[in-house]
């Protein structure tokens, strides 16, 4: 586990930042949350950001999305920079229940967002696709309040391999879900992640999580915030959430980010 500099040379960045700032109001009410920030994430990288409740994580995801501007800085995207949402970037967060539609079946829901790029059969057998990819293949007749919240999240997932989105952002995908499931979705994610080559960004509180998936993790801090530590995570490619998290260097990890955060 070395600490790597704060801003690496890739060779070939999926999505970046360069020197964004994010200011919220103005005047006595301004509220200034991330400055002169950077970070690139490779192709085919797994990059989680962690940091204390407030310091900026769900913004910084949601600039990389090109939901919002920065007030300052670039993004880009596969190195174009962008102002809006990008095709190539699928966007998964915690509240599935808001992001599925409760009047369209779960398939429906899959291909919606395909709709006016294929004509309705190939939409189908596409959602049918992204479906059986998470382990939902032959139920997209269901409506999604007919399932449990973790098949929810799954189908939320599949949407955005439908998409054929390259980047996935996701903002606590796993929040909503009791810890047993919320081990499978993690391991369903890693595996969707090697077989597509997908390049993931994660927003999430729980540290063992961020390791146990990620390449590096992304240590945000202070106010306004910046990128204080990138972590390489040095733990193979074949994780398993019983003895990963049992290696040693899993838990000397866990401790220097604690440390980072101000939990001695
Ligand atoms: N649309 C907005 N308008 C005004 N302020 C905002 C807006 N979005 C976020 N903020 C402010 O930006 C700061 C960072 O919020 P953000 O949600 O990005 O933090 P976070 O690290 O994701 O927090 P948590 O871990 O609690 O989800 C907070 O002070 C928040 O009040």
């Amino acid at each position: 586990m070395e600490p790597t500099s704060l801003r690496r040379e890739h060779d070939n960045p999926a999505v970046r930042v360069e020197q964004v700032s994010m200011r919220f109001g103005g005047g006595e009410h301004e509220n200034r949350v991330l400055e002169n920030l950077n970070l690139s994430v490779e192709a085919g990288e797994f990059v989680s950001i962690v940091g204390p409740s407030g310091v900026g994580k769900t913004t910084l995801l949601r600039i990389f999305s090109g939901l919002i501007q920065p007030t300052a800085g670039h993004v880009y995207v596969e190195e174009e920079m962008i102002r809006q949402p990008h095709p190539s970037v699928g966007v998964v967060f915690q509240d599935y229940s808001r992001s599925l539609l409760p009047w369209m079946t779960t398939i429906e829901n899959v291909a919606f967002p395909l709709e006016g790029r294929f004509d309705k059969k190939k939409r189908l057998a596409l959602a049918e696709e992204a479906l059986a990819s998470v382990g939902l293949g032959g139920q997209g007749k269901k409506y999604p309040w007919e399932m449990s919240g973790g098949m929810q999240q799954r189908v939320a997932i599949a949407r955005g391999i439908a998409y054929e989105a390259k980047i996935m952002l996701m903002d606590e995908p796993f929040a909503s879900v009791d810890a047993q499931t919320r081990f499978s979705l993690e391991d369903l994610v890693a595996d969707l992640q090697k077989r597509l080559g997908l390049t993931i960004i994660l927003v999430t509180h729980d540290i063992d999580e961020a390791l146990y998936l990620s390449d590096r993790v992304v240590v945000l801090a202070g106010k306004p915030a910046s990128v204080v530590t990138v972590l390489d995570t040095d733990f193979g490619d074949h994780r398993d959430q019983a003895a990963t998290k049992a290696d040693p260097r899993f838990g000397q990890a866990r401790t220097q980010i604690l440390e980072l955060l101000g939990h001695h």
